[in-house]
């Protein structure tokens, strides 16, 4: 069974009165359980609507989505949440400025649960917070009551991802999630994301311009180009590829 399965899917918008544009141009795709996907694309290749559309922010003109065989296709974008979690290039988005790191991380525990976590439940998860924060290695630890609009882009991208994976979502879906930080932060935000999706056995699509991330991490690469899916490579084919390889196959499709 796939985790995620995309059937015929396009997305059709007006570009001008008598053409239609395909933003998706009629993809199919297949994603297996604790498969670590790297999506690469020119900009406007369609990489961003992919998500958009798995999530349910954005309806398909055609196709259909399946998630763990189910049809999600009409499924709205907050009953898809609960399977799904997503990261964005913005440190602010994802995050509740003014609540505290603490208060930011129980709001994602008990998110979609039955019974919500009370604040007043915060002393109780406070050991597990402080555990998966220190982690990080950029001091989130010692910050547990500060509030996330206080922190740095880097500090507050590692909230948004441990706030994303803090419940095992069956998808995770990152998106530029490091493109706003310096060389050294996103490196450090790379090695964090790698490791929660090693240990917690995620299933991963991870969009990226940062040609060395593609190569170094995941399982699987996809290109985009122009709403297509061009190129689909599995483990074996990912790790014979090198920079020049990639750099080479970038120059002849633009
Ligand atoms: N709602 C919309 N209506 C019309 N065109 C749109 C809409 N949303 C996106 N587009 C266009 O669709 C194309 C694909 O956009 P998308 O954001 O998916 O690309 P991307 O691969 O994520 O690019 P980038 O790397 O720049 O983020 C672009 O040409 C964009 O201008």
């Amino acid at each position: 069974m796939s985790v995620l399965e995309m059937r015929n899917a396009a997305k059709l918008v007006n570009n001008g009165p008598k053409e239609k544009k395909a933003l998706l141009d009629h993809i199919d795709l297949s994603i297996q359980k604790n498969d670590f996907i790297t999506v690469l694309g020119g900009n406007g290749a369609g990489k961003s609507t992919l998500f958009n559309t798995i999530s349910g922010t954005m309806p398909l003109s055609s196709g259909k989505i399946f998630l763990e065989d189910k049809d999600v296709t009409q499924l709205s974008e907050e009953n898809r949440a609960s399977f799904l979690s997503r990261v964005f290039q913005d440190p602010k988005m994802g995050t509740a400025p003014r609540m505290t790191v603490a208060e930011n991380l129980l709001l994602a525990k008990g998110r979609g649960k039955k019974r919500r976590l009370r604040l007043r439940q915060l002393k109780q998860n406070l050991d597990h917070f402080y555990q998966i924060t220190k982690e990080v290695g950029n001091g989130l630890e010692n910050h547990l009551n500060t509030p996330a609009g206080d922190l740095s882009g880097g500090q507050r991208q590692a909230l948004s991802l441990l706030m994303a994976t803090i419940q095992t979502p069956q998808l995770l879906l990152l998106d530029e999630h490091t493109a706003a930080l310096d060389p050294k932060t996103s490196k450090l935000l790379m090695q964090l994301t790698d490791q929660r999706i090693k240990e917690q056995q995620l299933t991963c699509l991870m969009i990226t311009h940062r040609m060395e991330d593609a190569l170094q991490y995941g399982n699987r690469m996809i290109v985009m180009q122009k709403g297509e899916i061009v190129q689909d490579l599995n483990e074996e084919e990912k790790a014979k590829l090198s920079m020049t390889d990639l750099l080479q196959f970038f120059e002849e499709i633009n």
